[in-house]
């Protein structure tokens, strides 16, 4: 995910909020001012996420899910609406570390070892000045929650796809932030690995109850993770309709092998077939 373009208007938090992550009425156009090229990405978009709940948006390319996680990670500025992250505007918590971003890549520092690669962000946002005293979570502890044991001093082309992945998410949770915001994080693995992968953040999530936002193309990735899937449809991007996911937690591996599991992939992809006719 590259930072976006931004469009004409600021965005103005709702301290009324009291949902980890509060969208109400947004809309996205891109090119704003000039009519031939304008192309509005999501419009009357409302979503409350619940405090320590996961969270899919799901949906056809095109139907705005990057549009939207980049609006909460204050990459993008909607063009209308309202986003507020805690009651708080998206670029003041973004400023504090606040939010932790996991994206298809894992950008991390290829001189660095990997302890270093997840305290970066650490030391960038205090040599900001900004809450020296605020709580922060243990690098090594956290490497080995994603069950890097005995890989802290190694650089990243010594590492996995998956093991890099596994960096860049210990990265993301390094400030302990409030959200987490993942954009189809696991899209570069092979399938082995994706799917162990999703195991792999069920446990740490499970471990440290963020609220998360993830964006994937997998029904089957969505529904084992999510507490709610979000499904859009495009053109306009707009919310079709809202899934819970009633599945009993935890969940594992094995959870994709039973029944609740594949009717409510089936229920997400019956509609998901309706949005894409
Ligand atoms: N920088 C941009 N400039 C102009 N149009 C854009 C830009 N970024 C996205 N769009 C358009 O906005 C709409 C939503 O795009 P977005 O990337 O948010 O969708 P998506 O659901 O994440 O797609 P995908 O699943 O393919 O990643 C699309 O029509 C896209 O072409």
């Amino acid at each position: 995910m590259s930072i976006a373009e931004p469009a004409a208007a600021p965005t103005t938090a709702d301290a009324g909020s009291s949902s980890a992550i509060s969208i109400r009425d947004l809309r996205v156009v891109y090119g704003v001012g000039d009519a031939s090229r304008a192309v509005t990405a999501v419009e009357a978009v409302d979503l409350e996420v619940e405090e320590g709940s996961f969270v899919s948006l799901v949906g056809p390319s095109g139907c705005g899910k990057s549009t939207l996680l980049k609006v909460v990670a204050d990459l993008l500025r909607p063009t209308s609406g309202h986003v507020a992250i805690g009651g708080r505007p998206p670029s003041a918590m973004r400023e504090e570390g606040r939010v932790g971003f996991v994206f298809q890549q894992a950008n991390l520092m290829p001189w660095l070892k990997a302890r270093d690669n997840v305290s970066l962000l650490r030391r960038i946002v205090k040599g900001r000045g900004l809450a020296a005293d605020r709580a922060v979570l243990d690098v090594d502890e956290l490497l080995s929650v994603v069950g890097l044991e005995g890989f802290e001093d190694k650089r990243p082309s010594e590492l996995s796809g998956g093991m890099q992945q596994r960096v860049a998410l210990a990265r993301a949770l390094a400030l302990d932030p409030n959200i987490l915001l993942m954009d189809e994080p696991f899209a570069a693995l092979d399938e082995i690995t994706r799917e162990r992968m999703a195991v792999e953040l069920l446990r740490v999530w499970s471990r440290y109850r963020k609220t998360v936002l993830f964006v994937t193309h997998s029904l089957e990735e969505a529904v084992l993770l999510s507490d709610k899937v979000v499904l859009m449809a495009a053109r306009p991007g707009r919310i079709h309709q809202i899934f819970d996911v009633s599945i009993p937690r935890p969940r594992d591996r094995e959870t994709r092998l039973t029944d609740a599991f594949h009717e409510t992939v089936r229920e997400v992809s019956r509609e998901l077939y309706k949005v894409m006719a």
